[in-house]
């Protein structure tokens, strides 16, 4: 490899979405593309989904004199502070708020996906043939892709739509303890397929001041997660950037506080950020009804298996059972989840105040979105469309509860076969 200063060009990066996680993301990778000068352009772009801000007469950048409605992004390129969805946290300013997505991704060739996975689509939608060919992306965005009797990962289902490889990231990472630079852990899976430049074939886009390499994988077709023929045509990265592997992401990821494993089983990555979100909603169920610790252990050990049994049983061709049981995003997330989660505190406060989780959201998060509920939704309906919804008691007693069928009352019985 030739050295680092030896290539002209140097990454740039965007960060898409900017909310409780995704703008403590953007905070690190802006610390980092600061200190990485040789790989990374300094400025990070952060895309913004827009909207006014009234401050309160208490807030530390309330004017009286300018005490209508602001803009978010005003906001945060002003203070550097994400006001509304990571108050009291100082952002670096090379990070840079921007309401575009169009405007924020481009001519990035590191583009960060952070945002609940409800909005993802249409933000996607609007992506495509916006971006540059050759870019790659990492996914934190912790739930699955579900469509009729189809299930996909967000970091495939991303990859796919914009014609990209796409990575994940995910591990037990509550934002708000990790935004305050609390000592913490976290798993990067990074896999493109190989490349084989002497297939190589050179192309000039119009108006492109690079020739783009369009690269077929050494063996002719690459196969995703699911065994399926990938539909990614991947770009090669033009020769005058640093090659984008395992170390340079964990350069642009890894701080002080936040330390990266970097591994390959993307499908298991993703699965553990995505399944233990449904697990945290029983914790908090048993725990708001005042069952203890052990019947919250007694959940999360059920959980666990079915989220392994899920993995093996749909993602069996790659996925790693060690990725659940061994790294951050597996069992360390299902415990930092059940502990002081967003899912598990709603679906806690939900059982003691006698009102649904979805309300307890509304109420409390302050335009924060809980990801448990929709997921539980997903991969219910995808094992229906299976007929494999009785395999996985857990997570059925999970939707059923939030769907008024059972309540918590009911968990010992329906987990019976699990645990007698
Ligand atoms: N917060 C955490 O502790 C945490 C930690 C790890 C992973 N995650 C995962 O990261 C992902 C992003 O979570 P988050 O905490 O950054 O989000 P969040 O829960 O703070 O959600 C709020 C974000 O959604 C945006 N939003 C609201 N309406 C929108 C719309 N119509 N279109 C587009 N965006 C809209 C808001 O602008 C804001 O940026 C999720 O998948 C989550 O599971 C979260
Ligand atoms: O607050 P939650 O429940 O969305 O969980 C946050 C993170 O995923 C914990 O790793």
């Amino acid at each position: 490899m030739a050295s680092l200063s030896s290539y002209s060009k140097k990454h740039k990066v965007t960060v898409v979405g900017s909310g409780n996680w995704g703008s403590t993301i953007a905070k690190i990778v802006a610390e980092n593309t600061k200190e990485h000068p040789e790989l990374f352009e300094e400025k990070v772009q952060m895309w913004v989904y827009e909207e006014d801000i009234t401050l309160p007469k208490d807030s530390k950048y309330y004017d009286s004199s300018n005490d209508g409605p602001q803009k978010l992004t005003t906001l945060i390129n002003k203070h550097h502070e994400n006001v509304k969805y990571l108050p009291n946290i100082t952002l670096p300013s090379n990070l840079i708020a921007n309401p575009s997505v169009e405007d924020a991704v481009a001519n990035s060739s590191i583009l960060i996906f952070n945002l609940p996975h409800q909005f993802i689509a249409r933000i996607c939608k609007q992506l495509e043939g916006k971006i540059l060919p050759f870019a790659r992306g990492i996914s934190c965005i912790k739930g699955v892709e579900v469509t009729s009797s189809e299930i996909s990962l967000f970091s495939e289902w991303i990859g796919e739509g914009l014609g990209i490889y796409c990575g994940a990231l995910s591990g037990a990472n509550i934002a708000n303890e990790i935004a305050a630079e609390k000592w913490s852990e976290t798993t990067i899976a990074y896999d493109p397929p190989p490349v084989d430049s002497r297939a190589a074939t050179p192309t000039v886009s119009p108006g492109a001041s690079q020739i783009n390499l369009t690269i077929t994988p050494a063996d002719e077709e690459h196969r995703d997660v699911l065994g399926r023929v990938s539909k990614i045509k991947l770009k090669a990265l033009p020769s005058d950037y640093p090659p984008l592997d395992h170390a340079v992401f964990k350069t642009l990821f890894h701080r002080p506080y936040f330390h990266v494993r970097v591994v390959s089983d993307v499908a298991g990555v993703s699965l553990g950020g995505a399944l233990k979100n449904i697990v945290a909603l029983a914790a908090g169920f048993v725990d708001g009804r005042g069952w203890g610790d052990n019947a919250k252990a007694a959940v999360m050990r059920v959980g666990l298996l079915e989220m392994v049994q899920f993995g093996k049983e749909f993602f069996g061709k790659t996925v790693n059972t060690g990725t659940f049981t061994e790294e951050s995003c597996g069992v360390a997330d299902l415990i930092t989840s059940c502990s002081g989660g967003r899912n598990f505190r709603c679906a806690k406060m939900a059982v003691e105040r006698g009102v649904s989780v979805e309300e307890v959201e509304a109420s409390e998060l302050n335009g924060q979105k809980l990801q448990g509920t929709s997921t539980a939704k997903e991969v219910n309906s995808f094992l229906l469309a299976r007929g494999k919804v009785d395999d996985y008691p857990l997570f059925k007693a999970v939707i059923d509860i939030l769907e008024g069928k059972n309540t918590v009352d009911d968990i010992p019985d329906l987990l019976s076969r699990q645990i007698d």
